[in-house]
């Protein structure tokens, strides 16, 4: 057991004011094991997480107690009653990467969030806090999610400039200003409720009335007055114009749109300056018939912006569709991104998407893989319908079979580079289905010619492991991690990180645990799938294959060859019910070392979250 956190949790409970029954917290019993609430690491050394929701807290939190916490990482308290000032001393919480104060009556002013470098979901919402919003915020680069809402916050709102903020409410606050332009991409809904909140530089917040005093000015003065604001309006119009016409101008260089197809071509967005010496490198038993000439001249459609840059649908003169992907900031030499191509380029399976072609000169890096017209597993699991294209529907045996194909895809990319070759960025916009429609990996070993390690978006950040964030480097294990996040997500229909229908944003991995930890249920399975009879054991299946994927510590992951049997073993092991594919998979004699879900997990301690 943690003995110090043990004594700084004790020290906490002692000095709150709190009416709840359910918390027993015992000097004499283990805190990691039987304490309601707290979440410790893989080998119980310390305490990682807090979740003490509707626990009846009164008063303010007692200083000196939860700040000694030193490795905590996830902490909430929402729905409680707690007051006084934000606790000045969680700034010595640097591991903090969550944290839900929700629903509180906490006032006085924000904290500073300078020592919070790996805050990734802020809450805060719905207590007394009043006084700006401090710029620190930036600082804390990995937000992903932050809740001010319903707050008494004032002053300007400052430029939050993160790249992977993807949830902000700022609603129903006292905010004044204009709206900075880095949070102009949210929608006006996250800013509504603030009276003299004013969105663009030319309107003019609604109380911010001209001064009487013009009223009692001369004509003379009041006709300069007209005179003037009339050319400045003339000058602000024609600037807006400019302004306009120059940014249409460079959106449509970097992101052309699908109406701007035809018009487009990779080679009118690329610098034009292709060395003669460079040419597309092609693959063997590659039978597309095409030259860089074609490739940049072809018609090209935006499938998306990826951690490495854009991926364009290119289609050529002769009808085939290739998806090009143009590298952006790729820190090897060429000699080195040319031996990391020529390893990629050679792994042939069923189940890796072929790398078919690269290119590489000083201004321009691209990679050309074959076209997957279904789309990613991403855009399939959570894509809106009705898009002007027909999604395919993911009954649970396409899941399985993605999940075998995907889990076999990954065991032989493991294989390779003798046995070193780590794929590092898996997730589920880079696995599509192939031609038997089985999963089938994407983006092979990019991470490793491209650096620095990009900050995680919100879509990369649910699927890395935890020790990733640390040491920046992944590893096989990761890889392992990442691919538990894609099974839960296939059987949850949930993305990685995600808002359950309100309050939290919550960690998919950390949802999982939590609801299987609170009681054994079958909540945690999408509901598209509940509609298919007879399949709850093997999905419990998968979620105990997948669990096993996600601990903590690298160490006690399954290798992935080990998780591909398991995965074909869920069908196999429920006789009768044989699959259309069942004849391609290999005997495997291997025995199902699947875990005890209820046993095991990150820790070993019941959570209420
Ligand atoms: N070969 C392909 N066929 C069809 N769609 C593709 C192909 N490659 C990528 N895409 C889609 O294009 C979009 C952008 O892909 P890209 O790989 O650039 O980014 P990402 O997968 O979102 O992130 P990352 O760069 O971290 O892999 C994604 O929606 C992806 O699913």
């Amino acid at each position: 057991d943690p003995v110090e956190d043990k004594q700084a949790l004790l020290d906490f409970i002692e000095h709150i004011d709190h009416h709840s029954s359910s918390l027993k917290w015992s000097k004499e019993t283990s805190v990691c094991r039987t304490w309601i609430g707290v979440e410790c690491n893989g080998d119980n050394s310390r305490v990682i997480g807090l979740h003490l929701p509707g626990m009846e807290f009164h008063g303010p939190i007692p200083p000196n107690t939860l700040s000694r916490l030193s490795a905590l990482e996830f902490l909430s308290l929402r729905s409680n009653s707690i007051s006084g000032s934000f606790p000045s001393d969680f700034v010595e919480l640097e591991n903090l990467t969550s944290l839900h104060l929700q629903f509180n009556q906490f006032s006085g002013s924000l904290p500073d969030f300078s020592a919070w470098g790996n805050l990734s979901i802020v809450d805060l919402s719905n207590n007394g806090f009043n006084g700006s919003i401090p710029p620190s915020v930036s600082k804390s680069s990995h937000l992903v999610a932050l809740n001010l809402s319903n707050n008494s916050l004032s002053g300007d709102i400052p430029d939050i400039n993160i790249t992977s903020l993807q949830q902000l409410d700022l609603s129903n606050n006292k905010l004044t200003g204009i709206i900075p332009e880095s949070l102009q991409r949210f929608p006006i809904s996250v800013f509504s409720g603030n009276t003299n909140l004013s969105s663009s530089t030319i309107a003019r917040p609604p109380n911010s009335q001209p001064s009487r005093k013009a009223n009692r000015l001369g004509e003379p003065a009041l006709l300069g007055i007209i005179i003037g604001a009339c050319v400045l309006l003339c000058v602000l119009i024609a600037l807006l114009i400019i302004c306009c016409h120059s940014r249409r101008r460079n959106q449509r260089r970097e992101l052309p749109e699908n109406t701007q197809k035809k018009e487009i071509s990779l080679k009118k967005m690329a610098s034009g300056n292709h060395d003669k010496n460079n040419r597309l490198v092609f693959f063997e038993g590659c039978n597309l018939a095409f030259d860089l000439e074609d490739l940049l001249s072809a018609s090209a459609e935006v499938l998306g912006k990826g951690t490495f840059g854009v991926t364009y649908k290119a289609a050529l003169e002769d009808s085939t569709t290739v998806a090009v992907k143009r590298l952006k900031e790729v820190a090897t030499a060429k000699r080195e991104f040319e031996q990391q191509m020529v390893l990629i380029g050679h792994i042939s399976h069923e189940n890796v998407s072929a790398l078919r072609a690269y290119y590489y000169s000083k201004d321009e890096k691209l990679v050309v893989h074959d076209y997957y017209g279904l789309g990613s597993v991403s855009a399939l699991l959570h894509g809106k319908r009705g898009e002007g294209r027909t999604l395919l529907v993911l009954d649970w045996e396409t899941r399985l079979k993605i999940a075998i194909g995907a889990a076999r895809g990954i065991a032989y990319i493991h294989t390779q580079a003798n046995g070193k070759l780590v794929h590092g960025n898996i997730k589920a916009s880079n696995i599509f289905l192939n031609s038997e429609r089985y999963g089938c990996i994407s983006d092979i070993g990019l991470a490793s010619v491209m650096s620095p390690m990009p900050p995680p978006v919100m879509r990369a950040a649910g699927y890395r492991a935890p020790e990733v964030t640390d040491t920046r480097k992944t590893t096989q294990a990761s890889d392992v991690y990442s691919f538990g996040v894609f099974l839960l997500e296939l059987l949850t229909g949930r993305s990685p990180i995600h808002a359950t229908g309100g309050e939290e944003i919550v960690h998919l991995v950390r949802w999982v645990h939590s609801v299987v930890r609170e009681e054994w249920t079958a909540e945690v399975f999408d509901v598209e799938l509940l509609r298919y009879p007879n399949i709850e054991e093997e999905m419990v299946e998968m979620l105990q294959i997948a669990m096993s994927c996600v601990v903590r510590v690298p160490e006690q992951r399954p290798k992935i060859a080990d998780v591909a049997k398991m995965v074909e073993e869920i069908r196999r092991a429920n006789n009768g019910k044989q699959l259309s594919f069942e004849s391609t998979l290999e005997t495997s004699g291997s025995a199902n070392k699947i875990p005890n879900v209820g046993a095991e997990t990150t820790s070993s301690s019941t959570v209420t979250q």
